[in-house]
């Protein structure tokens, strides 16, 4: 299993008091599998992201990436998880301001050590960014920049993709030729694609479909 998810739980303290997020999610999640995770707004869709990419903590429970529990690495572990393992793709694109399109769309492979201008090139073609190579984040639309984040996550072609709406920024010709790029690369690679969307169109596209209601994958 790529991902195996045991008894997952995750609450917030608010001003209301103890909001129970997630209360006990099991999942598992194979090689090449590609998921939807749809539900409705605040059903938990980012939080259950956010522990799979080891960006938080769980209250409870295990995650299990390729047999090792990340809920127990420590901050460095998980940061070196995050480098190697697995491909970010957030609503938020954290490009890097002071590095062009070029230098950007590189950055996470060379980290992951797995730098390769070929396949940089055909993403660069495929997400139709080749006229904008020499420019700087800021002198990009949001939808420019969601089509540089994903290159620049696909890049380093991660074995577990998380995306969060990765489509949300663009047109439906762009958000198709994304959706195609992600899935061809789950397919052809063997990685994993776990994706939130409130698009249900976006989510008839994909393998298999997992709806979050009460804390719990119904
Ligand atoms: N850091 C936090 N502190 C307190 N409450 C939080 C925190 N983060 C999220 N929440 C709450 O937890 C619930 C789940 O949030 P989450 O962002 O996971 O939902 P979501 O399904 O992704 O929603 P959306 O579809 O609107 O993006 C929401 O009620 C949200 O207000």
């Amino acid at each position: 299993m790529v991902i195996a998810l045991r008894n997952l739980s995750k609450s917030y303290e608010t001003a209301e008091g103890r909001l129970e997020v997630l209360r006990g999610i099991d999942l598992d999640l194979g090689a090449g599998d590609n998921v939807a995770l749809t539900g409705e707004s605040g059903s938990g869709k980012s939080t259950l992201l956010h522990l799979v990419a080891g960006l938080d903590r769980p209250d409870a429970g295990e995650i299990v990436i390729r047999g090792r529990d990340i809920s127990k690495l420590d901050d460095r572990g998980r940061a070196a998880y995050r480098r190697t393992e697995v491909g970010l793709v957030f609503q938020q694109f954290n490009l890097i301001p002071s590095l062009d399109v070029a230098a950007n769309i590189a950055f996470h492979a060379k980290l992951a050590g797995r730098h390769d201008p070929v396949w940089e090139n055909e993403l660069v073609e495929r997400l139709g960014v080749g006229t904008l190579l020499t420019r700087y984040p800021e002198q990009l639309s949001s939808g420019q920049q969601q089509r540089v984040a994903i290159g620049r996550t696909l890049a380093a072609r991660p074995g577990l993709v998380l995306a969060d709406e990765p489509t949300g920024n663009l047109d439906e010709a762009n958000g198709d030729a994304v959706l195609d790029l992600m899935l061809s690369l789950s397919k052809g690679t063997g990685s994993t694609l776990l994706m939130v969307t409130h698009s249900q169109k976006l989510a008839d596209r994909l393998d298999r479909q997992l709806h979050l209601r009460s804390g719990k994958i119904a």
